[in-house]
């Protein structure tokens, strides 16, 4: 296969040289950047190949400032940006001037089919306004009892595992995987009112569909494919679809996948369609039913058609589940490393715990989680230090000129605070880099510290939807489901914290962030096992 592929490459390599000309006509040459290791590759090898996600970022912060230039395949240059301005230039400022570039949506296309995450422009703002009634506040509230149903069975599961085991590698437990089928449930429930029965164990397909679907289709990528995938932009729409049958790990990874969660999810569209149009499902909260009705409202030449119905619902399923449990992972193992900080929000948990059982209450309410500051602030910190989405891709659509907050050194030595793009120029905006800025975060940006975000924090240029972090991204294409995943993150650390202690295990596995679509943490030497994250896990309270 991948002599085909090479073959192919080669055959359209002089339109892309050609095109390559005609793109670059405003230069960033003078932007400076490591040397590139091949005129056929570029760096794309190496970054895609990282030994810890965010590694590059960092070094060449430190070397270049926060703006930078690599190499892409055919000699290509790609902008990098770390810089406060630029991203808010990019992300709040410029609309859909930016948009995903080819590759970016065909991936997206393959993987959700064509919802929310594969749209652009208008076609997006039509997708989201339909969308936004499913995600205010209020509505996300009334999420809280699925977050802590799912939560709590966790929980529960857990005790069972703990009560048989009598050393510390038998309390170990892989907390990836058990938060991956936690956040499915959860999302299962939310979006649909669909049982995924990943925490029972049920074989359930859509489970089975995703597990471990990051690892297996874009764990380190293959020079071919990266070749393969820089052609793309060239080719038409319909040689694009076509390339989702082809025989390649991703695309056979996707079919699979796709397949199954299509086949469930136009069935519950169906259903959920027929029960709201005949007035049955008017309580029903789940994101599904108020989308239905949103859509229903619309004008009809604006309404989501069935088959963009159906792609949102994979979005959902994928852009909610693996997510939140990554993010969650990273902290739950910030906190083994930390048990200072460890022991502070379980000693916070108590004390509002003890303020829901004086009032009579049985379990904790938003105002409750909101109170819980040292909570708060020690997932903002893991989201900062560990966004699972390491680097975000855009491409200019037109001409423009790029401002920075901090001047970076041209290679003639000349202080540059803008940097003017052509059309098609690809940009590479680091999240990771910006995330670990000491300039925004302080001189300590490199260790995790959630007390930086107990102190106020002024003059910040506004970046991200979240705690200014670009972890969720920003401005219009930002997360939709922000508030989402950190309610439902509240409600599952509090349970854990109140539940059980974690620590590192003895025998001290090695943890890589490695690049696989998301960054998630492998053992080292061990990337057979997949995704892990062992931790010794203790009950706290006995058993019940
Ligand atoms: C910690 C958890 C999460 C992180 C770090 C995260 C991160 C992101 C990022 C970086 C984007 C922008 C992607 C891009 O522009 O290429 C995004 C978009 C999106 N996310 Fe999340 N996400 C999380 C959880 C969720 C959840 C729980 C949901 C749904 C319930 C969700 C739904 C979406 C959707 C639908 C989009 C596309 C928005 C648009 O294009 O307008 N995400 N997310």
């Amino acid at each position: 296969m991948d002599q085909v592929l090479v073959a192919y490459v080669l055959f359209v390599a002089v339109a892309v040289v050609l095109t390559h000309r005609y793109v670059n006509r405003r230069s960033i040459r003078h932007i400076r950047g490591p040397p590139s290791p091949s005129w056929l590759y570029g760096h794309t090898i190496s970054q895609s190949h990282e030994d810890q996600v965010g590694d590059y970022d960092f070094a060449r912060i430190k070397e270049f400032g926060t703006a930078w230039r690599t190499k892409g395949c055919w000699g290509r240059d790609v902008l990098h940006l770390a810089d406060a301005k630029a991203l808010q230039h990019i992300f709040h400022k410029s609309g859909y001037h930016y948009p995903k570039p080819v590759e970016s949506r065909q991936l997206t296309r393959q993987i959700t089919g064509e919802g929310i995450l594969h749209a652009e422009g208008q076609d997006h703002a039509r997708h989201r306004k339909i969308m936004n009634p499913a995600f205010t506040a209020s509505q996300l509230r009334s999420f809280i009892p699925v977050f802590r149903r799912s939560a709590v069975k966790l929980s529960e599961k857990w005790k069972q595992i703990l009560q048989s085991a009598n050393s510390g590698s038998e309390r170990t437990i892989n907390v990836q995987s058990w938060l991956a089928r936690t956040t499915l449930d959860v999302i299962g429930e939310a979006a649909f009112d669909y049982d995924c029965g990943a925490l029972d164990d049920s074989k359930n397909e859509v489970m089975a569909a995703y597990h471990n679907m990051f690892a297996d289709s874009l764990l380190f990528t293959s020079g071919a494919t990266m070749l393969f995938r820089s052609t793309w932009k060239f080719l038409p729409e319909i040689v694009l679809r076509c390339i989702d049958y082809l025989p390649t790990r991703e695309s056979t990874r996707f079919r699979r996948t796709v397949k199954i969660i299509n086949r469930v999810s136009a069935e519950l569209v169906a259903e959920k369609t027929e029960s709201c149009l005949s007035g049955k499902a008017d309580n029903k909260k789940d994101i599904m039913s108020i989308l239905i009705k949103a859509n229903a409202s619309e004008d009809p030449r604006s309404r989501l058609n069935m088959k963009e119905m159906i792609a949102q619902m994979g979005t959902f399923l994928l852009a909610g589940h693996e997510t939140t449990a990554s993010s969650m992972t990273w902290l739950l193992w910030e906190l083994s490393k930390h048990p200072e900080w460890q022991d502070k929000l379980r000693e916070e948990i108590g004390c509002i715990r003890d303020r829901v059982t004086t009032r009579g209450d049985s379990d904790f309410s938003v105002a409750d989680y909101d109170a819980m500051a040292n909570v708060i602030a020690a997932m903002k910190e893991s989201l900062r230090f560990h966004g699972i989405v390491h680097m975000l891709v855009r491409v200019a659509e037109r001409e423009d000129v790029i401002p920075l907050s901090q001047p970076i050194v041209s290679t003639t030595g000349e202080l540059i605070s803008e940097i003017p793009v052509s059309k098609g120029q690809y940009i590479n905006a680091s999240v990771c880099g910006y995330n670990r800025l000491k300039e925004v975060w302080g001189d300590d940006a490199h260790e995790f510290n959630p007390a930086r975000f107990l102190e106020t924090k002024t003059g910040q240029i506004t970046v991200g939807v979240f705690a200014n972090l670009m972890t969720f991204s920003g401005g219009l294409r930002g997360c939709i489901g922000w508030r989402f995943s950190i309610l439902e993150m509240q409600a599952i650390l509090v349970e854990l914290l109140e539940n059980f202690k974690f620590a590192i295990p003895e025998d001290k596995p090695e943890i890589q962030r490695v690049p696989a679509g998301l960054m998630v943490p492998m053992i080292r030497n061990k990337m057979n096992l997949g995704v892990q994250m062992p931790l010794e896990v203790t009950a706290i309270s006995g058993f019940t």
